[in-house]
């Protein structure tokens, strides 16, 4: 998959009043290079259409376009790949349905990124880092303990989410992180694109210095 370092998840209850897809643009203009489709609660139709209009957006933007949990749904669409946790479809029956595209996995253990990594996951999620409201059957923070875990022995591309804001951030990236999701923090911003660019700003001063402090 192509290297990225800022992914966002769509998360509508937190910007009432603003349209989903002009958040996102938003999102893509600060630089974002994944979106994800994620709605737990929409009707199956309602999220088709979603990720259609999504679909077309990444497209004209070239940004890597993930469905969370709807395995149909990313085909339908032609997303470039499916976001899936340890209680969705595991990954080697998706992987029959969608050969070669994108399969992320959450995981909240070393056990499960080494069996994520050994299964051929394309990238993993590591968290939640810190704690969320944006996810109900949330497990308790990994801690950035995990993610030094991670960084420490896993090879492929690893993401960290969860509870992650730009007064936090620094924490994830000292730890070892490269790349950081997050759902509130961007999508909640009163100026999306700004904050966007300034979690860019802090990913590369990470990887400028090894540190942040
Ligand atoms: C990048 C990323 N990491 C983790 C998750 C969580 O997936 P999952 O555990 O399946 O939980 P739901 O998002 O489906 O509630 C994610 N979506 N994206
Ligand atoms: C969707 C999701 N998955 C998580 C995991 O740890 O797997 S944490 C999370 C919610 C992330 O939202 P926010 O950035 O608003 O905390
Ligand atoms: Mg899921």
């Amino acid at each position: 998959m192509k290297e990225f370092k800022l992914y966002a998840i769509t998360g509508e209850q937190f910007h009432p009043g603003r349209t989903m897809l002009e958040v996102m643009e938003e999102a893509i203009r600060g630089g974002c290079d994944i979106i994800q489709l994620r709605d737990k609660k929409s009707p199956k139709r309602d999220v088709l259409a979603k990720a259609k209009a999504l679909r077309e957006l990444t497209s004209r933007y070239g940004v890597t376009f993930i469905v969370n949990d709807h395995i149909d749904i990313a085909l339908a669409v032609d997303a470039d790949g499916i976001h899936l946790g340890q209680d969705d479809l595991p990954l080697a029956e998706a992987r029959k349905i969608v050969g070669s595209k994108i399969i992320g996995i959450s995981t909240h253990a070393i056990e499960e990124a080494r069996q994520a990594e050994r299964d051929g996951a394309d990238y993993i999620g590591v968290g939640p880092i810190f704690a969320t409201k944006s996810k109900e059957d949330v497990v308790d923070p990994v801690t950035t303990d995990y993610v030094k875990q991670v960084a420490a022995e896993i090879r492929i591309p690893f993401v960290a989410i969860g509870g992650i804001k730009l007064h936090n951030v620094n924490q994830v990236l000292d730890a070892g992180a490269s790349r950081i999701c997050a759902i509130s923090e961007i999508v909640g911003s009163d100026d999306v694109a700004g904050t966007c660019k300034e979690f860019l700003a802090r990913i590369d001063a990470a990887a400028g210095s090894g540190s942040t402090v």
